[in-house]
């Protein structure tokens, strides 16, 4: 019996065009500036900081920290320190009206009836958990936040690797076998089905022949309850 619905948000809940043609370009346009005028306060200061931890480079200067945040953007690198950055970016943009978060239509409904069945609902993303709340804060279906329970960002480790799936699962205070994990990616889903997760994975755009995961089109498609234990 599946207990709790983990979920992705790139290319799962929300199309990647969203992500890749209007959020990324909008931080992109803003970072630098926004280093240059936030870079001696919290919570920039400490991020700049883990940056220069995660390159290993102590004395690196807020022009070349920059540099190498333009770096991973061009590699879409889920660099923990850049996807902070994206994401308090990203607030002017979702408090300004510039954009809303964006869901595909089949989701909302699914959300709410998985909800109502009393099975608890999460997001995995590597974008940051602010970011995270910020897209379901400000979505295309209004504030939807209230339907989750946790969210869950790279702090507990990549998406593509095993141990990230297990600490969810011991955060999240259920067995592994009855939580579901949604991705489009089946590398993400590997690596949650060796920590025990079940998994569907969702097929928005071109089909995936590599994947051995069963595959949905649309959330509506995705019956928890038909999920043998
Ligand atoms: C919180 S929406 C932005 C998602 C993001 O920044 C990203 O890199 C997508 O990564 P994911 O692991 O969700 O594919
Ligand atoms: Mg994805």
């Amino acid at each position: 019996m599946i207990r709790a619905i983990v979920t992705d948000i790139e290319g799962t809940t929300s199309d990647i065009r969203f992500v890749h043609n209007v959020l990324f370009p909008y931080a992109r346009e803003r970072l630098a500036a926004f280093i240059t005028a936030q870079q001696f306060a919290d919570p920039v200061k400490s991020i700049l900081d883990n940056l220069r931890e995660e390159i290993a480079q102590p004395n690196a200067s807020p022009a070349e920290l920059t540099q190498t945040l333009f770096t991973f953007m061009d590699e879409d690198r889920k660099s923990t320190a850049l996807k902070a950055l994206q994401g308090l970016i990203w607030r002017d943009g979702y408090v300004n009206g510039d954009f809303t978060g964006h869901l595909y239509p089949d989701v909302l409904p699914a959300l709410e009836k998985w909800k109502s069945e009393g099975i608890d609902l999460y997001v995995y993303s590597s974008g940051s958990v602010a970011a995270q709340k910020l897209l379901f804060g400000y979505s295309d279906e209004g504030d939807i936040t209230h339907l989750f329970s946790g969210y869950f960002d790279t702090h507990v480790g990549a998406k593509r690797e095993v141990p990230s799936y297990q600490t969810i699962a011991k955060q999240i205070g259920h067995s592994a076998g009855h939580i579901l994990f949604l991705s489009d990616i089946h590398q993400e889903l590997d690596a949650a089905e060796q920590a025990g997760f079940r998994t569907v994975q969702l097929i928005r755009g071109d089909g995936d022949t590599a994947s051995h995961h069963h595959q949905v089109p649309r959330f509506d498609k995705i019956h928890p309850e038909q999920i043998p234990s």
